[in-house]
């Protein structure tokens, strides 16, 4: 059995439902397909349920900060109920996302998505026909070519535990390991963090990053940094990791061992041979308009493009532009300037633009200013000793290049210099503008 299409969507997380809804509300025929529940990482799997767990985290971590201070008791994470929680936002997300296709008369299909020619896809028995196919199948961990890999839960699995273990270990030391341990340490777990390279976080600046691992201390999350895993391996109910650590072999033992070694594109099982679509190095071959460059009725955005960070806003911001180039001709480009990201520990780490190190690299002449500022009314209402800033500006044009923030309401605040480096306000203007007092806003005036 074969159905026509104008566009037929490989995916139905972010960037799949920004493309298929804005492509059918310009009167396309669209279908999507998905092998998971519909809704896609971020709001299943990745961002939003996250941040549910880092919700409870943080009020228990601001509330033990505050004792001595007029704040009494010891608030505690009861984690099934957390988890329940969390469920009552992720659960009803699949049927809402179905329901808002079908009124919109988008069609649904379940399975795993195959190509089987240029313009065709195969789902079960269904052979879809589009006169254009976007890939946007998202990511998955990266395979890390270890013994006892298959022991290794990923971030899915670990947003779901009905149980928090006593000990987990982390493989790297990203966004997920940054993230999770923080969840689990106030939580009550014992998490360990196993990072290959010589730092945590290597996406934020180097010294914002050793002021954060301050807080990684005080909770007692264990972190190794020049620490490789080289295999894990079943014991009892547990598991031995072992790992290489300047050239000693070391082994820790976990009731779970959670990947965090980073993410790749998804392009598992999509028989892209068959439709001619170009890869290499497992990542799609794609033109400045986001198609393929082998094979021109195929688009890819999000994660599975890796044409940006795979971030969310990322994701959206690569299906506008994609649709753009199926309304009205490849005549857009994806615009990266200003993508702001966070770390939601606690507190929160965030970047927008350049790095320092980037800055150099591109021979611009810029002044920077870094500071810790633990004595900053915004740190010591909010009890917290970690709060600091490293802010670039350029000499001639006054432009900030870019914004790093850790501390309380860095995850906000960031927003405003991203908004400053995507529409070229000056520094000046920032130090001009009224923020309200007291807010994290308020202190920009003194970062610049
Ligand atoms: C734990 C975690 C936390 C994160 N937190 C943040 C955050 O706080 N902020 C942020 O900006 N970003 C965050 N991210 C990243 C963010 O979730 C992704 O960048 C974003 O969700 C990618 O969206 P997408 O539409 O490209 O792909 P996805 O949302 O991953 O959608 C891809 C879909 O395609 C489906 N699919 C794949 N292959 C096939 C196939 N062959 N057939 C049919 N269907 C298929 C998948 O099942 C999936 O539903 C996080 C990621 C993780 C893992
Ligand atoms: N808040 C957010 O925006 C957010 C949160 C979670 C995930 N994400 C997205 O998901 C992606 C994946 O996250 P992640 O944390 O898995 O990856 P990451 O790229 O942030 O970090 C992976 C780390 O693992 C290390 N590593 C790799 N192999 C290793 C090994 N064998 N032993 C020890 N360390 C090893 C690497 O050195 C690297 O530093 C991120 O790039 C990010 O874009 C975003």
């Amino acid at each position: 059995m074969s159905q026509n299409f104008d566009l037929v969507v490989i995916g139905t997380g972010t960037a799949a439902r920004v493309a298929a809804m804005r492509t059918r509300a310009a009167g396309w025929s669209v279908a999507v397909i998905d092998s998971k529940p519909y809704g896609g990482t971020c709001a299943l799997r990745g961002c939003d349920p996250k941040k549910m767990l880092i919700g409870a985290a943080s009020a228990v971590d601001h509330a033990r900060r505050m004792r001595g201070k007029g704040v009494v008791g010891e608030p505690q994470i009861e984690w099934r109920d957390l988890i329940a929680f969390k469920r009552s936002f992720t659960d009803p997300v699949p049927e809402k996302h179905e329901e808002s296709y079908t009124a919109k008369d988008i069609a649904t299909f379940y399975g795993e998505a195959r190509f089987t020619g240029a313009n065709s896809v195969e789902v079960g028995s269904t052979i879809l026909e589009g006169k254009h196919i976007l890939i946007a199948s998202g990511a998955k961990p990266v395979t890390l070519g270890i013994p006892g890999e298959e022991h290794l839960i990923d971030s899915e699995q670990f947003l779901t535990l009905e149980v928090l273990p006593e000990r987990i270990v982390l493989v790297g030391g990203g966004y997920i390991a940054a993230e999770f341990s923080h969840i689990a340490a106030r939580a009550g777990a014992q998490a360990t963090i196993l990072q290959r390279g010589g730092r945590m976080l290597t996406h934020f600046e180097p010294e914002l990053v050793g002021w954060l691992m301050e807080s990684f201390e005080t909770v007692g999350i264990d972190v190794r940094t020049g620490t490789e895993v080289t295999g894990i391996e079943k014991i009892g109910t547990g598991y031995r990791v072992a790992a290489s650590s300047g050239g000693q072999s070391v082994t820790i033992e976990a009731d779970v061992v959670v990947h965090a070694a980073g993410r790749v594109p998804n392009l598992d099982g999509l028989n892209l041979e068959a439709a001619e679509v170009a890869v290499k190095d497992g990542r799609l071959q794609l033109n400045a308009h986001l198609q393929s460059v082998s094979n021109p009725a195929v688009y890819a955005a999000g994660d599975a493009a890796a044409s940006g960070p795979p971030l969310t806003p990322v994701s959206s911001h690569d299906a506008k532009v994609v649709v753009g180039n199926l309304l009205e001709g490849n005549e857009h480009e994806p615009d990266y300037r200003g993508v702001p990201s966070v770390a939601f520990t606690l507190p929160p780490i965030a970047a927008v633009g350049l790095s320092e190190q980037e800055a150099h690299r591109q021979g611009l002449k810029f002044r920077t200013k870094v500071e810790k500022v633990p004595t900053w009314f915004t740190a010591r209402q909010a009890a917290e000793p970690v709060y600091g800033f490293k802010v670039m500006v350029e000499e001639k044009t006054d432009r900030v290049l870019g914004a790093h923030l850790v501390g309380p309401h860095a995850d906000e605040v960031i927003n405003l210099f991203a908004l400053a480096i995507r529409h070229d306000l000056t520094a000046t203007a920032l130090k001009q503008t009224m923020f309200a007092y007291p807010t994290g806003a308020s202190d920009i005036g003194y970062m610049l």
